[in-house]
């Protein structure tokens, strides 16, 4: 158990400065070769590469095909940071030890982690030579506490408790099947869950069996603690193992695995694996920022065409109000000298109606009687002499010959409206305005003092 050592933020950031002080690149992506897969660094353009033993606080390589070396690079532009040769607990490193790098990739910067591994199958549709996605592993070691992230959490890394479910990117993985079709090699590629054992020793019959029914489909022994604080730190991860052998798992199997004949099938692939690597690393490259841009401008557009959308909208409206009162007949009434003033708006056939109405009820006061006309005239020298008074005794009036003018509903609606008018407020222009939207009969008031 190696849960009692600690490495600081410190040790991390001072790996991450000095390899950001010696070196122009700034990788958005960073490659983990496995056994015998150290050419995938060869395609890159504008190479600074550094031996392990001389970057400080790096652990060093002891596995041969691992030649121990970080190499920075250029990817059809892009910058990235590969890992030829990984640790190995069995080398005799802590686990936090072999997963070092990962920490310092991110301070560097580094939003993707690809990792390459050597395997062997147990899932019988997965030969030498295949390919297959990680989709999903079981860390053997972690599940008898043996973890990198044991021990005190650094907070500034990640949560105390990260999830590991979907810890391989879908959306990457779905891209490698695509690639695959493309290049015409989907045969030579396939899913499947991947196994860490400890290793050094390759596995007995026994535990290949127990394997294979657990529903491993290819095992190895490293990767998985690096997947874990990479997914802890909020890395997003792409795994490919290259399948280099078979596990043996029957008694009358007289075949072997050793250590050169994975080398040997890693050398034979190389061009395939390093052809698929680069194709994701490329997509992988476009940083978050590339794609929140992406999401702002999309954003923007969203905004200008609902904006767009508005502008249509409120056009069609008046539009259509116009349309709907282009044959209304218009009639503006002045109460004398008072600064009352009416428009009502309303169908010809309903204007006349109207009309009558008005000279019945208001002016010649018939239904009212001599009452009425009497108390009009009252009230109209009362409002004559006192101005403010008629901001309450005019709309009254109005109201009433309204209400008997117009149907009953409508004639309730007017009243509200009348009753709300004096003195002329934004409010009582917006009951208008609703008034004019109403249907038959058609008849839309305004008022202003
Ligand atoms: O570093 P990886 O996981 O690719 O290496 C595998 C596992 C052992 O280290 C080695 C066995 O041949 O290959
Ligand atoms: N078992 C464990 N690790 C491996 C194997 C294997 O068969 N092949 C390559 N790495």
């Amino acid at each position: 158990m190696h849960s009692k050592e600690q490495i600081g933020h410190d040790e991390y950031q001072n790996t991450a400065d000095w390899l950001m002080s010696h070196t122009k690149h700034r990788p958005l992506v960073a490659i983990i070769c496995g056994s015998g897969l150290g050419m995938l660094a060869d395609t890159l353009k504008c190479q600074d590469s550094f031996d392990y033993s001389d970057i400080p606080g790096f652990p060093q390589s002891t596995v041969q095909g691992h030649a121990g070396r970080l190499v920075f690079g250029e990817l059809k532009g892009k910058s990235c940071v590969c890992m030829q040769g990984r640790f190995h607990m069995y080398e005799g490193h802590s686990l936090l030890k072999t997963t070092f790098p990962i920490r310092v990739f991110k301070l560097m910067g580094v939003e993707t982690l690809i990792v390459t591994n050597a395997a062997g199958s147990l899932a019988d549709g997965l030969q030498p030579g295949d390919i297959m996605i990680i989709k999903d592993h079981i860390n053997f070691l972690g599940l008898v506490g043996l973890n990198p992230l044991c021990g005190p959490n650094d907070d500034k890394f990640g949560p105390r408790f990260p999830a590991m479910s979907g810890c391989y990117d879908k959306g990457l993985r779905s891209l490698l099947m695509e690639i695959a079709k493309q290049m015409g090699v989907a045969d030579l590629v396939q899913e499947g869950v991947y196994a860490m054992v400890g290793g050094p020793n390759f596995e007995t019959i026994a535990e290949a069996k127990l394997l294979h029914r657990l529903g491993v489909d290819a095992v190895g022994m490293s990767t998985a603690p690096e997947v874990v604080v990479a997914t802890h730190c909020g890395l997003r991860v792409f795994g490919l193992s290259l399948i280099t052998n078979k596990v043996v798992k029957s008694y009358e199997d007289s075949e072997s695995v050793n250590h050169e004949g994975v080398l040997e099938v890693g050398r034979l692939r190389s061009h395939t694996v390093q052809q698929l690597k680069n194709k994701v690393q490329r997509t992988a490259g476009m940083s978050n920022a590339m794609a929140n841009q992406q999401s702002i401008d999309l954003l923007f557009i969203s905004l200008l065409i609902l904006f767009l959308v508005l502008v249509v909208l409120i056009v069609l409206c008046w539009v259509f109000r116009h349309f709907k009162n282009r044959n209304l007949t218009e009639m503006r009434i002045s109460a004398g000298q008072l600064p009352l003033r009416m428009v009502i708006r309303t169908k010809p056939e309903h204007a006349q109606q109207f009309m009558d109405h008005l000279m019945d009820r208001f002016i010649f006061q018939e239904e009212t009687g001599p009452d009425c006309e009497e108390a009009f005239t009252e009230e109209h020298e009362q409002v004559t002499s006192n101005p403010s008074q008629s901001q309450k005794v005019i709309p009254k009036k109005m109201s009433q010959w309204i209400s008997m003018a117009l149907p009953p509903r409508q004639a309730r609606k007017r009243e509200m409206t009348l009753n709300s008018r004096s003195p002329c407020t934004d409010q009582s222009q917006a009951e208008i305005h609703a008034l004019q939207q109403q249907d038959e009969p058609q008849h839309a008031l305004s008022s202003c003092h």
